[in-house]
């Protein structure tokens, strides 16, 4: 059976659980997931190998193929400078798919589910946010009717609702939208992601890797690992502080290799120490009293930030890691236009790489 490949972009709501499949269908964590809604800020490419299933009893089988999982930003409609960048991720990683994969909570109410209210109790407060919810999903659906490749329908969360509950939910979505299938599943319990996995590869076209064989994402480690120190902001601080935030790398310093007279790199006796990656990292917010928030009293937030990301960054890079961490206010950020393009990681890479031709440059 000849190789398949293509991209294949994540697509819903925020806490639709993107994120989550994303770690657990490459089985390595690449996207930052906590409980708080937009969470992923860019698109993030994970690099996954599917062996060859060859044909069995009742199961067809299919041929090997390399998947390009891109996790997206949570479809939203936009307020700030920041929640176009998001939005545009998502546009940009709709554009020329070879299928998509429409994810959906199922443990939100659906519209119809709702009773009558009393006007001023708890359930206005619900029906308020069913009406946000019909819109957000409204929203999503709007860009997936645009596409013309197959979009499947992805009912995530299983793990925490009744089976007779998936039906209806099944029922509702297929009236929306003609889904080139539907499949229920738990990415945080790994549940059917075999046939999940199973109905994408059917879905690829016949062609070559697109990324060297073991290689997991395009995104260089600096910046998974601005990503894992937002993480620890996003788990520890509280409120709009999350939101306002923003981690940029500003020095990475990989321990240089030790090299044998020959030139090869020397073998690390057993039980040596490991070596040090130097790590800066400017986290910016966007007012004082967030700056206070984020370092804390005599500076315990931050240190705790700074030692539960130093653990995850060390098991990212396999080195011991020294972490300085700065806080920094830029008023009113996430509407800088400026400000946030310069976020994009894509553009820092041109920057640093500019940065280096002039520094190798002879004068
Ligand atoms: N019960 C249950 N919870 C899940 C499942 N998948 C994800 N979650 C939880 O849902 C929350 C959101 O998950 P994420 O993976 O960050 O969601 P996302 O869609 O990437 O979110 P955004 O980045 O905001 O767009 C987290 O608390 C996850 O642990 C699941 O299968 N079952």
């Amino acid at each position: 059976m000849p190789f398949r490949s293509g991209f294949v972009s994540i697509i819903g709501r925020p806490n639709a659980g993107k994120s989550t499949l994303l770690n657990a269908l490459l089985g390595q964590k690449l996207a930052i997931v906590t409980h708080k809604p937009q969470t992923t800020r860019t698109r993030i490419h994970g690099v996954l190998e599917v062996p060859l299933k060859k044909k069995a009893k009742g199961e067809p089988g299919h041929p090997a193929a390399q998947v390009i999982l891109v996790d997206t930003p949570g479809v939203h409609k936009p307020d700030t400078q920041l929640d176009r960048r998001m939005m545009q991720e998502v546009h940009d990683a709709l554009e020329s798919r070879d299928a998509v994969l429409f994810i959906v909570d199922v443990t939100h109410r659906l519209p119809q589910a709702e009773k009558p209210e009393k006007q001023g109790t708890l359930k206005s407060f619900t029906k308020n946010r069913v009406e946000l919810s019909k819109a957000e999903d409204d929203f999503a659906l709007s860009l997936i009717r645009k596409l013309e490749c197959p979009v499947l329908l992805v009912l995530n969360k299983i793990d925490a609702i009744p089976k007779a509950d998936l039906l209806p939910l099944i029922a509702h979505w297929s009236t929306l939208h003609t889904f080139a299938d539907v499949i229920p599943i738990s990415a945080r319990k790994k549940e059917n992601l075999e046939l999940l996995l199973d109905k994408i590869v059917g879905q690829l076209p016949e062609g070559q890797r697109y990324f060297p064989k073991h290689q997991l994402t395009d995104q260089p480690e600096r910046f998974l690992v601005a990503e894992l120190i937002r993480e620890k902001i996003l788990m520890l601080t509280g409120e709009e502080v999350p939101y306002a935030t923003a981690v940029v790398i500003e020095k990475f310093e990989e321990p240089e290799p030790e090299l044998t007279i020959t030139g090869k790199v020397k073998k690390r006796p057993a039980g040596a120490k490991l070596p040090v990656t130097k790590i800066s990292a400017a986290i910016f917010c966007e007012r004082t009293g967030q700056k206070a928030i984020l370092i804390g009293k005599q500076g315990t937030m931050l240190k705790q930030i700074g030692s539960t990301a130093r653990k995850d960054i060390e098991s990212l890079l396999g080195t011991r890691v020294f972490l300085e961490l700065f806080v920094k206010v830029q008023e009113e950020w996430r509407s800088s236009r400026g400000f946030v393009e310069d976020l994009d990681w894509r553009r820092q890479l041109e920057e640093i790489a500019a940065r280096q031709l002039h520094e190798e440059k002879p004068e």
